[in-house]
């Protein structure tokens, strides 16, 4: 598909996913050297925006940080639960989170599918959930190796976006944000081509305008994820389908996730 036009052009959005990396204390130094070097080069934010997606014990201490220094930088969780409340131990809800200051939560992410079984109905569960108490989903798809190799990452992601928007009004898609990772480029240094990325991505937006509008599919915001660094992802946003990064290493880095953040300044040459 084409680039959007003037009238539905989409913000690009830098998200960092932490993992479960860094404790409350770490995550407030890492947020306040991100948020100083994004300042230091005067980050547009809304030209660029920028998330940090930290463990759930971190995100009170990321909100009082965030509101005390009136940081424009955005948060959310990582995951969320499909229920509403009650006898889920271990469960946070959307509205837990959204009472915690949160905008975007993670639904799907490969290693959620790959250690707690996650199917495409609990992402789609956790999807809605999430839209319901206000928040953004960050729907993540994606393929694995053998898929990969076999040539069938576009129907085997096509299906598992099928799977985690069944149901869902056409606003709400518009609202949502979707991440493709291919498995095999996380945390491996094997970073997709930018053909790679857009290949797949285009054909996200082309079966949302097949089987939503075109109006939702020219809007909503689809991003790249899997081993993103600041030199690549240059390439990967020239991609006019590709509206953003979902960063997972290189966000644990403030200069290096503030150089991601400020791809358009260092295409242009401005100071790094
Ligand atoms: O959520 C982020 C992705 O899993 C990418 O992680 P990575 O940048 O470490 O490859």
């Amino acid at each position: 598909m084409a680039a959007p036009d003037s009238t539905t052009a989409r913000t690009p959005l830098m998200a960092g996913n932490w993992k479960m990396n860094l404790n409350h204390v770490e995550a407030v130094h890492l947020l306040q050297k991100l948020s100083w070097t994004l300042q230091d080069k005067k980050h547009d934010f809304d030209r660029v925006e920028v998330a940090v997606l930290p463990p759930f014990t971190d995100i009170r201490s990321v909100q009082t940080l965030v509101d005390g220094d009136r940081m424009k930088i955005k948060y959310g969780a990582q995951d969320v639960s499909s229920k509403d409340s009650g006898a889920y131990t271990g469960e946070i809800s959307a509205s837990m989170l959204s009472k915690l200051g949160c905008t975007y939560v993670l639904a799907g992410h490969s290693e959620r599918r790959q250690y707690h079984a996650e199917d495409d109905a609990t992402v789609n569960a956790k999807t809605a959930k999430a839209l319901e108490a206000g928040l953004i989903p960050i729907v993540c798809v994606g393929e694995g190796l053998e898929i990969r190799k076999a040539g069938d990452q576009v129907p085997y992601t096509l299906a598992q976006v099928d799977g985690a928007l069944a149901g869902l009004k056409p606003d709400d898609v518009r609202k949502l944000v979707i991440a493709y990772e291919p498995v095999w480029a996380i945390g491996t240094g094997e970073v997709a081509t930018p053909e790679d990325a857009q290949e797949v991505i285009s054909a996200i937006r082309g079966r949302i305008e097949e089987t939503i509008s075109p109006s939702v599919a020219d809007s909503v915001r689809i991003l790249y994820g899997g081993s993103v660094k600041m030199a690549s992802a240059g390439g990967i946003m020239a991609q006019p389908d590709v509206d953003g990064c979902l960063v997972g290493g290189a966000s644990l880095k403030a200069d290096e996730f503030a150089g991601i953040c400020r791809y358009l300044d260092l295409q242009l040459g401005y100071s790094s």
